[in-house]
């Protein structure tokens, strides 16, 4: 089955067309890439006017790496599914107005997904749209994770919870992760680091997501290439005060702020090199970023009853082999011990990079959104569409 996926951000669209091979009661085989790419700059000069032109543009790459084979579904990631969503679903108007109406929730995303939605829609009226939801999997989360010691009217009015982010990343890595340690997913007690442009660690036991450090937002939690992760809430009542507004406020700790704000780069690997190379701003970021992910991991090593891995994923947990060493330096406590050597070892593949001595292994893994959004959108259409 030929598989569109995309990722629709505000002013970009990224996207990749996989074929789905029949499950066969083995392991699928990993789909195969057969187009990808970046659109950038919608709605700015030189770029296309929206999201509509910008999948024309897509359709044009398409018909010349396809020919005249068509494409069978298109999978979309949304990034805020509330508290309806758990699972991919079928996409129809009603699906698309429900996500619509969590745009306030995710405003830096959930918008574009829309229209993302809408311009297939109008472009292509028969496809199977599936929507596949950053938010799903954080759905086994109990209350006493989810909930803010805040009065209750701000749940049940706007919804102020803490739902988490970055799920099918987390969901695919500890099913990997589960392989990798010769168990079923089910079994899978640990703590999985998304460490990109957002960071997030999810607390996973039996499988399943029981707690996540993004929370209402994907500002909640660690210290990110741009944003600031927890901080004191007073902070933000005291800049209103001081006459900043909510826009100014919003940039500030979302765009103006994590490596970016300690470090002067959100790019990981210059923070390392200035780093290495005696700047000290740079080594108090890493100092910041490496302390705050340890004591996460602690915590939730604790919430899962006692970890068996510590898995690393995304543009810096799969490369930064620098990043890695500082935060199992602060690990000690737990009986983490890194394996020097394995540890330098550049690899796209899963792999231990812990001793054997090591309380806890730390695994690599790297993440692949695009495939589990592919498989997850094949298995609906499927189930939806039987032949
Ligand atoms: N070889 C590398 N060494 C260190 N950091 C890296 C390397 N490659 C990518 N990164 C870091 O990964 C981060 C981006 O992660 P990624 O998962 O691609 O983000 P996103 O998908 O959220 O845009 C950046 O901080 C970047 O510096
Ligand atoms: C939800 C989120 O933070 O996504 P990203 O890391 O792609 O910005
Ligand atoms: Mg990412």
């Amino acid at each position: 089955m030929l598989v569109l996926v995309i990722n629709s951000g505000s002013s970009s669209l990224k996207y990749q067309l996989r074929d789905v091979g029949e499950a066969d009661g083995g392991r699928e085989p990993e789909p195969a890439v057969l187009a990808e790419g970046l659109i950038e700059r919608i709605g700015f000069d030189g770029g296309p006017a929206d999201h509509a032109e910008a999948l024309g543009q897509v359709d044009a790459e398409l018909h010349r790496v396809l020919g005249d084979r068509t494409v069978d579904a298109v999978g979309h990631r949304v990034v805020h599914g509330g508290e309806r969503f758990s699972e991919p679903v079928l996409v129809n108007n009603e699906i698309t107005r429900a996500i619509e109406r969590l745009n306030p929730l995710a405003p830096l995303h959930n918008p574009a997904n829309v229209l993302g939605l809408r311009a297939i829609a109008s472009k292509w009226p028969e496809m199977p749209q599936v929507a596949v939801f950053d938010t799903a999997y954080h759905r086994t989360i109990p209350e006493h994770a989810w909930r803010y010691a805040v009065p209750n009217w701000l749940y049940t009015h706007h919804g102020i919870r803490r739902y988490g982010f970055h799920g099918t990343s987390h969901q695919y890595v500890a099913g990997r992760a589960a392989e990798l340690l010769g168990i079923a997913p089910e079994e899978f007690d640990g703590v999985v680091l998304h460490l990109g442009n957002g960071v997030s660690a999810t607390a996973v036991q039996g499988g399943e997501s029981i707690d996540t450090s993004m929370g209402f937002t994907p500002l909640e939690g660690l210290v990110m290439g741009t944003r600031s992760g927890d901080l004191d809430p007073s902070i933000l009542v005291f800049l209103a005060r001081q006459g900043h507004g909510a826009d100014e406020i919003d940039d500030l700790l979302n765009r103006e702020s994590g490596l970016k704000a300690l470090a002067g780069s959100n790019d990981m690997r210059t923070v390392v090199e200035a780093a290495e190379s005696g700047d000290r701003r740079a080594q108090v970021a890493l100092d910041v970023a490496s302390y705050r992910l340890a004591k996460y991991i602690g915590g939730y090593h604790v919430a899962v009853g006692g970890a068996k891995a510590i898995v690393f994923t995304a543009g810096i947990g799969e490369n930064s082999a620098a990043f890695r060493a500082r935060v199992a330096a602060r690990l000690g406590a737990l009986g983490v011990l890194l394996d020097e050597g394995l540890n330098a070892v550049r690899s796209k593949e899963p792999r231990t990079v812990s001793s054997p001595d090591s309380a806890i292994q730390l695994l690599v893994v790297p993440t692949d959104e695009e495939r589990a959004i592919a498989e997850a959108t094949a298995a609906v259409v499927r189930a939806a569409v039987p032949r």
